[in-house]
């Protein structure tokens, strides 16, 4: 069963209760976190997290692209957010194990993040411990790039070590999916897509949810 997780990154924010309403067919809300230092770019934080975790039943997924964030993950957690994911990249080894401690203290679902230039074996130390792997397949801090059919043999290697060492951990996929990428990441394995601009451009939202989850 394939989720599909529109990214309210290319949501209208002036209207971002409606335009979260207009995704109730979704499986997640996909929530770019962005600092400005682990990207070149700055999104939205916990007071919106905060705001829209009343206007939605579906569980709130938080990536967040900051940096060392250790320092936050209680508070997106305690703000609603159900599924809290950390980039690999974003602090040390151990830092990133206590983040997905903290985060699993909270009663929630922890995930760890990789970059493109990642390779999959950077998820090898966590593999055990989390619920879901997130493999980027754009440089992450824009929405609407192009997808990177060069990342699938990565996630093919991550279906591969989940299929061995969590198979209840789910492998999401995250930049440029549309109807037609959304097939590359499905057979190599991914179960979560992350879909922005190709959610929030469709004239039919409903009907490209469906068509994106196959
Ligand atoms: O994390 C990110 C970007 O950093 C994504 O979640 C994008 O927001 C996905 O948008 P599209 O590529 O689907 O337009
Ligand atoms: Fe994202």
């Amino acid at each position: 069963m394939i989720k599909i997780a529109p990214s309210i990154l290319s949501a209208d924010f002036a209207h971002l209760g409606r335009d979260i309403q207009r995704i109730s067919d979704a499986d997640y809300v996909h929530v770019d976190v962005m600092d400005g230092l682990f990207v070149p770019n700055i999104s939205i934080g916990i007071p919106v997290v905060k705001c829209i975790r009343p206007v939605t039943d579906l569980p709130l997924d938080v990536h967040l692209m900051i940096d060392r964030p250790v320092r936050y993950v209680e508070q997106f957690c305690d703000a609603g957010g159900d599924l809290i994911t950390c980039h690999v990249e974003a602090d040390t080894e151990e830092n990133i194990h206590s983040a997905i401690v903290k985060i699993h203290a909270k009663g929630k679902k922890a995930g760890v993040v990789v970059k493109p230039k990642t390779p999959a074996s950077a998820v090898l130390p966590f593999i055990n411990e989390v619920e879901l792997i997130l493999v980027m397949t754009v440089e992450p801090g824009f929405g609407g790039q192009k997808f990177m059919a060069d990342m699938m043999p990565k996630v093919q290697e991550i279906r591969r070590y989940i299929d061995a060492m969590n198979p209840a951990c789910e492998l999401e996929v995250d930049g440029g999916v549309d109807p037609v990428t959304c097939k590359l990441c499905t057979a190599s394995g991914a179960n979560v897509l992350v879909a922005g601009s190709s959610v929030y451009k469709a004239e039919d939202i409903p009907a490209r949810i469906r068509e994106l989850r196959g």
